[in-house]
């Protein structure tokens, strides 16, 4: 502790909960109290430049469009610190709807509340926030496609190739406000940068967002994950590679019902009839339980002003400018989405390249299954069918005695040429 008050030139705040579902209480202590606490042990270090505090650009997401400024929540952040310490389990369930309003989880309402709380406690402290949006594979650096973790888009990759995920409720004319790893560290050690050396009188906030610079939509996001599924397939997929956006809660319940849950069930059977322990239901529960709580981003599009952004690019040198690259103009998202999938392939799954071949061939013998399974499906149908309705079966002779005919006619005509 006393190294680090007396050495320390910045701090960079990232530590957070990330996870939407966390207790209240939980996400308190950790994006809130852990501010503020950080904030207390930041005012005494003496040779402080700049304290740099990472937030969202979801903090406001119950706003449409949200500018470069701090918005206040109804109920003080130390109030809610103080209700924490003293409420129990059951009365904080009970007041968190009423609490987050129209937030849709406790991450993105703490995530507001520490920065009502960097903005009350800053004291004479040299502070910028950075409010990244939904973070994904790096860009450049340290090269393309890397990753480490299964937020935002990358375990919805994951569970979409290894054929899991096969529907989702989304908007692909949203915007698709994902943003490389590498470039919200970039913005943010310049921000790191601009904040020790210029000293604004204010507190300044960053927008680290894509929409608004190279817009890229769900549905274009969407294809080009799928695209990418072509050519660097997962191994050991459960199913072919195949989604779709759905657009109300009645396809969304159809499909979950026909594409997700119906496979599961139909392959536990298979496993228990094989004396294997069933997963796949609960697996896919798991799944579909993330996909709720990830559909809210996926159908909703954000407006961020950047001009605090686009200031500080101007500031940087034309070195710096290239060595702290920002500028998601010159992102080629197409380029960007294939390494996406690359990285998720290589740093997530542990795959390796080589064994593209063979997961080629395992997609090619479950098309072929999903063929077989099919017709398999349609021929009992129509047999149930015409064993019940005399219609069906009068349908069922016409189609035959008009192939005999047609067959006939033809096996006629050669005869006759010969
Ligand atoms: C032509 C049309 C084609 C269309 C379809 C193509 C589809 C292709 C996909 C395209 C991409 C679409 C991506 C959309 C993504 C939208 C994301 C929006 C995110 C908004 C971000 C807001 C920005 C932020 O500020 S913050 C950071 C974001 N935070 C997160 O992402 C955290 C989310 N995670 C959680 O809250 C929890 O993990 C939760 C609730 C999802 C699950 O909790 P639970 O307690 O059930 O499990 P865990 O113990 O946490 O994990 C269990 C298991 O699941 C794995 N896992 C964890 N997170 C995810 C995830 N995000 N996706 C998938 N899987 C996840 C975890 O590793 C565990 O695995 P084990 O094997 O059991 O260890
Ligand atoms: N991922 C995203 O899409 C976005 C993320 N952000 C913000 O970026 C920051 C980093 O998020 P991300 O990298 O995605 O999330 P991670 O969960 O991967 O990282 C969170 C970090 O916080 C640390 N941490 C958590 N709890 C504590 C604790 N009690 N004490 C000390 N350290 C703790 C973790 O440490 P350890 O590894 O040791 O557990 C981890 O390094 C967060 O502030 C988040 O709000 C903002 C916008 C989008």
């Amino acid at each position: 502790m006393q190294e680090l008050l007396s050495c320390t030139n910045i701090v960079f705040h990232c530590a957070a909960t990330v996870r939407f579902d966390d207790h209240l209480r939980h996400a308190v202590q950790l994006n809130v109290t852990a501010t503020q606490q950080l904030l207390l042990m930041a005012s005494q270090m003496p040779k402080l430049e700049a304290f740099i505090h990472i937030s969202t650009a979801f903090s406001n997401c119950n706003l449409k469009h949200i500018d470069e400024v701090i918005y206040p929540c109804p109920v003080e952040p130390k109030k809610i610190i103080d209700s924490m310490e003293w409420l129990d389990d059951a009365i904080i369930d009970e007041i968190t709807p009423k609490l987050i309003g129209d937030r849709p989880n406790t991450y993105t309402y703490t995530k507001a509340l520490g920065e009502m709380v960097v903005q009350q406690e800053s004291r004479n402290l040299n502070i910028a926030i950075v409010r990244p949006s939904i973070v994904g594979a790096t860009w450049q650096e340290p090269f393309p496609g890397w990753v480490d973790n299964l937020n935002g888009p990358s375990g919805l990759i994951i569970a979409a190739g290894k054929g899991f995920l096969r529907a989702i409720r989304g908007t692909p004319k949203a915007v698709a406000d994902l943003i490389p790893v590498d470039t919200v560290a970039n913005l943010t050690l310049a921000v790191g940068w601009y904040t020790a050396v210029n000293r604004p009188k204010s507190t300044l906030i960053y927008h680290c967002t894509s929409g608004n610079f190279n817009p890229c939509y769900w549905g274009k996001m969407g294809f080009q994950v799928l695209a990418a599924f072509e050519k660097i397939p997962f191994e050991r997929a459960f199913r072919r590679p195949y989604a779709d956006f759905t657009t109300n809660t009645i396809t969304t319940q159809y499909w979950n019902a026909v594409s997700h849950r119906a496979p599961a069930i139909i392959y536990d059977f298979y496993l228990r009839l094989t004396g294997r322990k069933p997963r796949m239901t609960k697996l896919m529960n798991r799944l579909l339980r993330t996909v709720s709580m990830l559909e809210y981003f996926l159908n909703r599009s954000w407006e961020w002003s950047t001009y605090n952004t686009e200031m500080l690019m101007s500031e940087l040198s034309p070195e710096d400018q290239r060595v702290f690259n920002f500028d998601v103009r010159q992102l080629n998202w197409l380029e960007y989405i294939e390494n996406y999938v690359l990285g998720v392939k290589k740093y997530l799954l542990k795959e390796d390249m080589a064994g593209v071949p063979k997961a080629k061939q395992h997609l090619k013998r479950l098309r072929n299954i999903h063929y077989l399974f099919n017709t398999a499906l349609l021929l009992i149908a129509w047999r149930l069918l015409i064993a019940r309705s005399q219609m069906a079966r009068n349908v069922w002779l016409f189609i035959v005695s008009f192939c005999y005919k047609f067959l006939s006619y033809f096996r006629a005509s050669g005869t006759l040429k010969v």
